[in-house]
């Protein structure tokens, strides 16, 4: 924020200096006014003087709303500025962080300190600002004239309990600021919660559990509305304490004025100026207060926008890091063994195998026994220890975080499709692709036929605004997507799952025309997808427990003979 301030220095400066301005000259208001009254309790008013003080006014009234819009607006426009740097560099910021971050936060706690915690924090920057600045200088330039103008006396005497002002500001703020921290966490739970719930919305419908979800729901808006109320009393008591300061300093100044005019020690216009100038207070009064609530609820969500932003990622490039840009392809894994970040247990142990360019790598296994840990450790989404996994005879850790993921198209198990149009889900690690080689993709990936039936085609906007896909169909345009990376290296996770048999026989054949110098590691349960592999290994339990080629697997009468047999009892699958 400190950062942001100094490169609107200038902005800041004369939005400052407009709105001092504009004090400077609404304080000429009671003054042309007690002239006014005196003249008339004098009887030296005509009426040229009637119309000379009228101008007066009148010009006062128009330079100041000139030089407060002045201010304001570029106050305004700063602090918007600000709220959209901020959300940019929180976008960019939470890009940049590993996947383990998000194990530990959830996607609506996040938008929650996007939206609540960015604008609390623009609203103290712009309108805190004209506000404060405002209220400030009015004050200054209120008791400069009644100093000069009335009485030094009477104004100290009135002023004195605005003097307090100060001391409730220091016994109230931290109550404010925790109890705004505390609203903004109940805030995140609901936001974490509702996300949640709306992305399961299918199955609370499928299970009749609105009724549970709308319970569950309310008792989150419960607590918020407690923590709310708890806040809104402090900042009520703090806020109204202020005005009232005021309305005694004015009781004085009615009692002790009133006093000075009736003994002639002061006259009656400059009584009469004074009171102005006492009203003219009592709104900035309360605005300070409301303006210091802003930067004590600011304040707390600046201190967790920063516990967001000093976040650093997990797997970085390390200090020698090398560039790849040409990967052949050749993998080499020499894995002692891996546990998950916080997690005892360790998920693969001993494992080692290697694959030349060109060639096609089974993983097999039953569920939970590692087989996409594995792909993530390729992909260095969790870091594998040194030495364990090698690229072209390069440690993974020692080569540039890009240019390895730049060097592996990989299809997620659930093959997650952005909502746009098809066309832009499969150009997404390719920006620059033509029509012609996006349509190539959706034929390779033998789901063109599919596409060209909706009445869009490539352009049909998938997801939330438009169509949705079968997981057959998801799947293949993720396939799409990877294949037009045409990465020397490809993962497929578990991606052929939702597809036909006969559809997956076609799609493997095309793959094997388009990868013949290209390595591709095929994590499947489905045999069927790995039948062709030049090698198979079956994980179980996080070990490699058996290998080789299908033919040679079905003759050792293991577990891949066991799943073989179980499958093609189910399926009728044949060689
Ligand atoms: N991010 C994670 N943190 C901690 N443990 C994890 C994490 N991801 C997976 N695991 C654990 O690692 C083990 C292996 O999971 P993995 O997803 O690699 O299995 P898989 O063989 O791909 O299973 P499936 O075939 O069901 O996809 C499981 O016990 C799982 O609970």
């Amino acid at each position: 924020m400190r950062q942001y301030l100094i490169t609107k220095k200038w902005s800041y400066t004369t939005a400052i200096f407009s709105i001092i301005l504009s004090e400077i000259v609404s304080v000429q208001f009671p003054h042309v006014l007690g002239e006014f009254t005196d003249a008339l309790s004098r009887g030296a008013l005509t009426s040229v003087l009637i119309a000379h003080y009228a101008f007066e006014l009148l010009v006062i009234g128009i330079l100041y709303v000139l030089l407060y819009g002045v201010g304001q607006m570029l106050n305004g426009r700063s602090g918007r500025i600000f709220e959209y740097q901020l959300r940019k560099r929180l976008f960019e910021h939470w890009e940049s962080l590993s996947t383990d971050y998000y194990q530990q936060r959830s996607i609506g706690d996040l938008l929650n300190h996007a939206m609540n915690d960015v604008r609390a924090v623009r609203e103290a920057l712009s309108g805190g600002a004209n506000i404060l600045t405002n209220a400030v200088f009015l004050l200054l330039a209120t008791l400069y004239m009644t100093f000069t103008t009335i009485s030094v006396q009477l104004t100290f005497i009135s002023m004195i309990p605005i003097l307090l002002v100060p001391v409730l500001v220091v016994w109230f703020g931290p109550k404010i600021r925790t109890a705004s921290r505390e609203v903004q966490e109940a805030l995140s739970a609901m936001a974490e919660f509702t996300e949640e719930s709306l992305s399961a919305v299918r199955l609370i419908k499928a299970t009749a559990s609105e009724e549970v979800e709308a319970q569950r729901f309310s008792r989150k808006v419960q607590e918020i509305v407690k923590r709310q109320m708890h806040m809104v009393k402090r900042s009520a008591i703090f806020q109204s304490s202020i005005p009232l300061l005021g309305s005694l300093s004015f009781s004085i100044a009615l009692l002790y004025g009133g006093l000075l005019t009736v003994s002639h020690k002061i006259l009656l216009g400059q009584f009469v100026a004074f009171t102005l100038y006492l009203a003219m207070i009592i709104t900035p009064l309360q605005q300070i207060g409301f303006v210091i609530n802003n930067f004590q609820r600011a304040s707390a969500s600046l201190a967790r926008l920063r516990v967001l932003l000093s976040a650093r990622p997990s797997v970085v490039d390390s200090k020698t890091a090398i560039s790849l840009p040409h990967v052949q392809g050749a993998i080499e894994v020499k894995l002692d063994f891996f546990r998950y970040p916080n997690s005892e247990h360790k998920v693969l142990e001993g494992i080692a195998f290697s694959v030349q360019p060109g060639q096609t790598i089974g993983i097999v296994g039953r569920t939970g026994a590692g087989k996409t840990t594995l792909a993530n450790l390729l992909l260095r989404v969790f870091d594998p220890p040194r030495g364990a996994i090698f690229i072209d005879g390069v440690d993974i850790r020692d080569v540039v975080l890009r240019d390895l993921r730049t060097a592996i198209a990989y299809v997620p198990q659930d093959g997650f499709l952005f909502s746009t149009t098809i066309a832009e889900n499969i150009g997404f690690a390719k920006a620059e692709a033509t029509p012609s080689e996006l349509m190539q993709a959706a034929k390779d990936a033998m789901v063109y036929e599919e596409i060209v039936r909706f009445k869009e085609g490539m352009n049909t906007q998938i997801g939330e605004r438009g169509v949705t896909l079968s997981g057959g169909q998801k799947q293949r345009v993720a396939i799409a997507r990877a294949l037009i990376k045409n990465a020397p290296i490809m993962i497929l996770d578990d991606s052929l799952s939702a597809v036909d048999m006969n559809t997956e026989k076609m799609l493997i054949t095309r793959l094997k025309q388009l990868r013949t110098k290209k390595t591709t590691l095929i994590i499947a349960h489905r045999l069927s997808a790995v039948f062709h592999a030049d090698q198979i290994l079956v994980l179980d339990e996080g070990r490699i427990v058996e290998r080789g080629t299908h033919e040679e697997l079905l003759q050792r009468f293991g577990i891949y003979r066991t799943l073989y047999d179980l499958q093609q009892g189910e399926q009728g699958v044949t060689v």
